[in-house]
């Protein structure tokens, strides 16, 4: 999906929402451990009662990978029920991958051409030919780690590499790869007050946050310091929409939650309009 028709989606449902698709079976309403496939029962349920609040859905790979075999075909089916269903959503594979450059292409190819997803995010630490070979996948976005929400982001992502902050040397070098017009760029929403310095550095990039509900990440704040024209943001909740419940009225109850996400993203799109 390009960038063009994201943008659009946000402007038409007034929502920047993406909504992770983090499926713990020790989370899951137990009803649903009786189902052949309990990870895509409740998946589909989630998508099903959450589209239309939402721009794009995020499964973190560790989540089916963790289930072997069974794990891996649930990803397979939300991914195809996904495009088939709504062609119009954008979908990231949260698989934080990157390696050697031959590797990497390998990665690419398994996320971008087998199961297309439209994204990934990619780690930076290997450098240009290690992301490069995503990069090569003309509609698709490779989203780098710059500024994560984790605390250990602090152990080497804010720390000084000849007088600059190591992120800031992610985000400045990256501009530089060969088809760096597909990068996108993972900013923690725990880390808002860094959107400012960032946005100097990539004014016009999307961005994906995560942080928000269970880590205590503030939307009001990342809009303050992140928003750009087109929006520039994707925000992502996971645990805070997927277990609202952990009843029969689960994918109800993760709906509302997810509404007062939108509507709080509402508020914000109109302040800047
Ligand atoms: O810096 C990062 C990068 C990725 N994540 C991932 O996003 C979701 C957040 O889940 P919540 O339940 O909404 O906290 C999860 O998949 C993380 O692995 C991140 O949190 N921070």
């Amino acid at each position: 999906m390009k960038l063009t028709s994201l943008v659009t989606q946000i402007r038409k449902k007034e929502s920047f929402l993406c909504i992770g698709l983090d499926t713990d079976l020790e989370k899951i309403p137990s009803h649903l451990l009786a189902e052949d496939d309990p990870i895509f029962a409740f998946n589909k349920s989630i998508i099903d009662a959450t589209h239309h609040l939402c721009v794009a859905y995020k499964p973190n790979i560790a989540f089916y990978e963790a289930y072997g075999i069974a794990g891996w075909k649930a990803l397979e089916k939300t991914i195809a029920y996904l495009n088939k269903n709504h062609p119009d959503l954008f979908t990231i594979a949260d698989a934080k991958r990157g390696d050697i450059g031959n590797t990497s292409g390998r990665y690419a190819r398994a996320f971008f051409e087998e199961l297309q997803f439209d994204a990934i995010t990619v780690a930076p630490y290997m450098g240009k030919d290690s992301v490069e070979p995503f990069l090569a996948f003309s509609d698709k976005q490779t989203i780098l780690l710059a500024l994560t929400s984790n605390e250990g982001a602090f152990d080497y992502q804010t720390k000084l590499v000849e007088g600059r902050a190591l992120y800031k040397q992610v985000l400045e070098t990256s501009k530089t790869y060969k088809n760096a017009e597909n990068l996108m760029y993972v900013v923690g929403a725990t880390k808002a007050e860094y959107l400012k310095d960032i946005r100097k550095i990539v004014p016009e990039s999307f961005l994906l946050v995560p942080g928000v509900g269970a880590q205590g990440g503030s939307l009001e704040a990342v809009c303050r310091y992140g928003m750009n024209k087109d929006v520039g943001l994707l925000i992502n909740s996971s645990r805070g929409i997927l277990y609202a419940s952990t009843e029969k009225d689960f994918a109800e109850a993760a709906a509302l939650k997810a509404a007062e996400l939108q509507n709080r993203m509402a508020i914000e799109l109109n302040k800047v309009r």
